[in-house]
């Protein structure tokens, strides 16, 4: 069959043939070139998969990607020589970036006559709005500057999006970021914006997953799809947490330990599994536990991010949880950090999301009179602090007052010691470290550790 003229099937056999014959290809194409530029979904898999296997310092040839895709069928429709025969098909390696500009630029082309389409179908509607229309063809615009990185966008173009943004901020019906059920920190920060690193840091037990999830289950109740990429718990606990929280919501709490124990009685375990069919249509996605470095992190996103978007409720939010387990692959810790930091920037600014990323504060801040954490306890991770556009801490002062011992106090210390437990009992503080573009301060909040429970004081 004859390629449509948006498609040029044998040049992306050549240029795959090229790279299976000598891998030292992908680096002079990575930049030029993405999994979704290829026409043939398959000739899309094949490339995700040299790159998957390239990431890991693996080899990708035909025999090893055969082996890799033993699973795909649309691979096996091609036959099983398929693979050797496009190595067979190989041009020169000072060709193949030529070969991936004219594949990716025909993807482009494929993608406005696809988009042009859609805003002329909408044109023919009568009752269809031109400004939807018209916001339509400026965020394909906007998308298609993300993917060419390097492209220059005019002061005029710039003023118009301030506009349109300040524009949705002041009539005040959506906030410009999205929520974070917080509704003070959502003043503060107008949501958590496109394309911003966040980074959320505290001392184990402070409650940043449970923050973080909270954050997620409200982003998604609004209609965001949300990528939770948990390095520490698996999605059933995960989902757990965020069900033992609807609970909450609902006014009869069921703590999640307490149903992970299996020490709830039936009527509570009826309202954990009313609770569970009521948010069970969230947009939330998990990962795998295997997700643990930078390339499936991304591939993941990016998977979600077409699911979500074939389901219309699109990615507006990710969350990796936490930044220092992840696997960079470098030599020190800081430099791993490092990597990771910029990596994580970078994929908000792809994504077009924002990503809030956690982060574990080192023993110093334990050690110190005041455990309220500072900006430079991020200073050992690497270049978390440069990179984020938002720094977000959270402390409980509880968690400390908890855990002091009162056996060399005297009965007035004593006093003192349980009325200033009172105080800060069932409250975490959210401090906004950094703000790039606003002010910074500190928002008290009610949490529950047994139900996951965040929400503004008096909300
Ligand atoms: N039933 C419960 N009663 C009281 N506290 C609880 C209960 N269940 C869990 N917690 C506490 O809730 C907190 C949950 O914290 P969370 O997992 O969000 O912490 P984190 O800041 O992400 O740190 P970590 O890295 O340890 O997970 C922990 O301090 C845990 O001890």
């Amino acid at each position: 069959m004859a390629d449509s003229p948006l498609e040029n099937i044998g040049a992306e056999q050549n240029l795959l043939g090229s790279i299976l014959l000598n891998n030292d290809v992908l680096p002079r194409v990575s930049g030029l070139i993405t999994a979704e530029d290829f026409a043939d979904p398959v000739h899309g898999r094949i490339f995700a998969a040299i790159q998957a296997r390239a990431a890991k310092d693996q080899l990708a040839d035909a025999v090893t990607l055969r082996a890799m895709m033993a699973d795909d069928a649309g691979l096996a429709d091609l036959g099983p020589e398929y693979l050797a025969r496009l190595a067979g098909a190989a041009i020169s390696i000072f060709a193949a970036p030529d070969y991936a500009r004219l594949i990716a630029g025909l993807a482009k082309k494929r993608r406005l006559a696809a988009m042009l389409s859609d805003a002329l179908e909408g044109l023919g509607d009568a009752d269809a709005d031109a400004d939807a229309i018209l916001g339509q063809v400026e965020a394909f615009g906007l998308s298609q500057e993300r993917r060419g990185g390097a492209e220059i966008i005019s002061f005029m173009k710039a003023a118009g999006l301030a506009v349109v943004a300040a524009s949705a901020a002041h009539t005040g019906e959506t906030l410009p970021g999205v929520p974070t059920g917080v509704e003070r920190l959502d003043e503060m920060l107008g949501g958590f914006h496109a394309g911003e690193l966040i980074v959320l840091g505290g001392r184990p037990g402070m409650g940043k997953s449970s923050l973080a999830l909270s954050i997620a289950t409200h982003a998604a109740t609004c209609g965001h799809g949300v990528g939770f990429i948990s390095l520490e718990m698996d999605a059933a606990s995960l989902a757990s947490r965020a069900i033992s929280e609807a609970t909450a919501l609902q006014n009869r709490p069921v703590p999640y330990s307490a149903v992970r124990r299996g020490t709830v009685s039936d009527r509570e375990f009826d309202d954990f599994r009313g609770a569970a069919k009521d948010i069970s249509e969230l947009p939330i996605s998990f990962t795998p536990p295997q997700c643990r470095d930078l390339e499936s992190i991304y591939s993941s996103a990016k998977r979600m991010q077409k699911l979500f978007a074939s389901r219309g409720t699109p990615l507006g939010l990710l969350v990796v949880d936490y930044v220092q387990l992840v696997r960079a692959g470098r030599k020190t810790r800081f430099e791993e950090v490092t990597e990771i930091s910029i990596a994580l920037k970078s994929m908000a600014l792809t994504l077009g999301v924002p990503v809030l990323a956690l982060s574990q504060l080192n023993r110093g801040v334990d050690n110190r009179d005041d455990h309220r954490p500072m900006t430079s306890d991020l200073r050992e991770s690497g270049q978390l602090e440069q990179d984020a556009d938002v720094i977000l801490f959270c402390y409980r002062a509880e968690h400390y007052l908890a855990r002091k011992s009162t056996d060399d106090m005297e009965s007035i210390e004593i006093q003192a010691h349980y009325a200033a437990l009172d105080a800060v009992r069932g409250k975490m503080e959210i401090i906004v470290d950094k703000q790039r573009n606003g002010d910074t301060g500190t928002v008290v909040v009610r949490f529950d550790p047994a139900t996951n429970f965040v929400r503004g004081i008096g909300a």
